[in-house]
C-alpha cells in the first residue's frame, strides 16, 4: 500500500518493472535497470566496415583527428566513418557526408583575397543637387527691403481697424483670390499675402496659387524651413474659423 493516498505502490506490484524498485525486494528489477543503464551507455568504436585497410585508417582518422585528413581524400567519401545508420553498413558506395556528423573545419590561414592588390576607390558620387526655382527679383525687392517694409508701412495687411485676431471663415478667404486682393491660410492662420507678392523668392505666380485657400501643404512641400510666421507677421488679418 502507498503511504500517499490515491497512489498504488509501484515497487510491489506483481510484474514488477513499473515505477521505482523497493530497496528490500525486487532486485531482479534493480539489475535489469543497470543492464539496461550499461547497454545505453556502452561505448563502441566506429564500424569499420569499409572494404579495404586504407579506407579503414582514413574513417579512424575523421572521426578521432579530423583536421589531420590528407587533402587528396575525396570529399564524397565517407570519411568519418559514421555516416548514416545504413552506410555504416559493409557497402562499398561513397556517401555524401551529412552536414551534421563531418565536423567543420576551419580555415586559419589567410584567405587568397588578402593578397589581391589593393583596389582604386571608386569614384565618390556626386550628391544630386536639387535645382533652385528661386526666380530674379526686381530690384528693390529684396527680403531685407521686405522685412523693413512691414516695419515701416502702417497697414500692410488692408485691416481698415478690424482685429487681426477675427475668426474668418473658409467662404470669406475664398473670395480673396485676385492678385490685388489674394488672401491665404497658412497654418491656422489667414494672411494677405497681396504686399509680399514682389518679394516672393518662388515667383508671383507661384505665391498666386496659395490665392484664396489653405496654403499650408504647398507652402510645406516647397520650404517648410521658411518662417512664414515671422516674415508674414505685419500680413495677418485673422484666424480661420475652423467651426465653420
Ligand atoms: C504663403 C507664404 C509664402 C512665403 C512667406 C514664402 C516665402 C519664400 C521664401 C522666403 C523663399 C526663399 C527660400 C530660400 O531661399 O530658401 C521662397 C522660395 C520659394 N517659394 Fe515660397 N513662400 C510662400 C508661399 C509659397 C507657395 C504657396 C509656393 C508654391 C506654390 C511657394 C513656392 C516657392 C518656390 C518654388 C520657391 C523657390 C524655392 C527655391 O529656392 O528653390 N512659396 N518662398
Amino acid at each position: 500500500m502507498s503511504q500517499f493516498p490515491g497512489f498504488a505502490s509501484a515497487g510491489n506490484t506483481d510484474d514488477g518493472d513499473v515505477g521505482m524498485a523497493d530497496a528490500d525486494d525486487d532486485s531482479s528489477s534493480v539489475s535489469r535497470t543497470a543492464e539496461h543503464l550499461r547497454s545505453s551507455l556502452r561505448i563502441s568504436p566506429p564500424p569499420l566496415s569499409l572494404p579495404n585497410p586504407t579506407a579503414n585508417y582514413f574513417a579512424v582518422t575523421a572521426a578521432y583527428f579530423p583536421s589531420q585528413l590528407p587533402s587528396n581524400v575525396p570529399s564524397t567519401a565517407d570519411k568519418s566513418g559514421y555516416g548514416s545508420s545504413s552506410a555504416t553498413a559493409a557497402s562499398s558506395q561513397p556517401v555524401t557526408p551529412s552536414a551534421s556528423v563531418l565536423p567543420a573545419v576551419t580555415q586559419s590561414g589567410p584567405t587568397d583575397d588578402s593578397f589581391a592588390a589593393p583596389q582604386p576607390p571608386a569614384e565618390v558620387a556626386k550628391p544630386k543637387v536639387q535645382a533652385r526655382n528661386k526666380v530674379p527679383l526686381e530690384k528693390g525687392y529684396s527680403q531685407m527691403v521686405w522685412l523693413r517694409t512691414m516695419q515701416t508701412e502702417r497697414d500692410i495687411a488692408g485691416l481698415k481697424g478690424q482685429s487681426r485676431r477675427r475668426l474668418i471663415s473658409m467662404d470669406e478667404i475664398k473670395q480673396h483670390k485676385s492678385p490685388e486682393e489674394a488672401w491665404t491660410v497658412l497654418r491656422g492662420r489667414v494672411y494677405n499675402i497681396t504686399p509680399y507678392m514682389k518679394f516672393h523668392p518662388g515667383g508671383e505666380d507661384m505665391l498666386m496659387k496659395a490665392a484664396g485657400k489653405d496654403s499650408t501643404a504647398l507652402f510645406n512641400k516647397y520650404h517648410a524651413w521658411v518662417n512664414a510666421e515671422f516674415l508674414l507677421e505685419k500680413c495677418m488679418v485673422g484666424l480661420l474659423d475652423v467651426q465653420q
